[in-house]
């Protein structure tokens, strides 16, 4: 790290608030698209378009509190020195402005990060070593892949509220994204959100049963059902 200038990057000393494990059980139970159903203050969605790398199963889900990392576009000083703070079965969420120029980590960074048991990355970017990344067992969801590398000149934060498209993620916010997307739940209120989502899963499987049994019932008449 000697080479870079980490001085030049702020790092926000308090911890985030935690969330139980009970909870985050509960949410891990969830896909994202119901999570965003729960809860419009406490539940956002992140903009379209973050996907994971590679598809073994372990890659495309990933439920963990957020550690969060603003990071100079196309640069990853704070990114490495993200890597080296958060705490593990956290994941690594990165406001990258949308640039997909060059990647904001590579498979050795990856690799680093899946050996300090780090949950996963989000990453408001783009990556390079994308398909070796894919083959590791680490969650990677992103904008895609480019060649060049990032430039190492330094600035951005870690541990701060990042701007991700139209939302803001906080550090400890649950980050639940699958195939379809990317769901952020803001930690104060996970716990009830998780509650929510405990009858959500079960009034699920009670309509897909119905559907399963083509159960014609279009709610005509009556409440509107999915
Ligand atoms: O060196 C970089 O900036 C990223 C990279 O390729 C790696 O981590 O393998
Ligand atoms: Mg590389």
């Amino acid at each position: 790290m000697a080479d870079f200038d980490v001085a030049s990057v702020r790092v926000n000393p308090v911890a985030p608030p935690p969330v139980g494990a009970d909870t985050l059980a509960a949410l891990a139970r969830a896909s994202a698209s119901l999570v965003v159903d729960q809860d419009e203050d406490d539940c956002l969605s992140l903009p379209a378009g973050l996907r994971p790398l590679g598809d073994r199963p372990g890659n495309t889900f990933l439920c963990a509190p957020a550690f969060t990392i603003n990071a100079r576009p196309g640069d990853n000083v704070a990114v490495r020195l993200g890597i080296e703070r958060a705490e593990p079965g956290q994941v690594l969420v990165i406001a990258g402005k949308a640039d997909r120029s060059r990647g904001l980590i590579g498979e050795i960074m990856a690799r680093k990060a899946a050996a300090r048991g780090i949950a996963g990355f989000v990453i408001e970017g783009v990556v390079r070593d994308g398909a070796a990344i894919g083959r590791l067992d680490l969650p990677v969801f992103c904008l895609g892949s480019a060649l060049k590398r990032a430039t190492k000149h330094g600035h951005g934060d870690v541990g701060y509220p990042v701007a991700i498209g139209n939302e803001v993620v906080y550090p400890g916010d649950v980050v639940v994204a699958d195939l379809d997307g990317t769901a952020v739940v803001r930690s104060a209120g996970a716990a009830a959100v998780a509650a929510r989502i405990e009858a959500a899963l079960a009034y699920e499987a009670d309509r897909m049963r119905s559907a399963d049994a083509g159960t014609l019932d279009l709610g005509v008449g009556g409440p509107a059902r999915s």
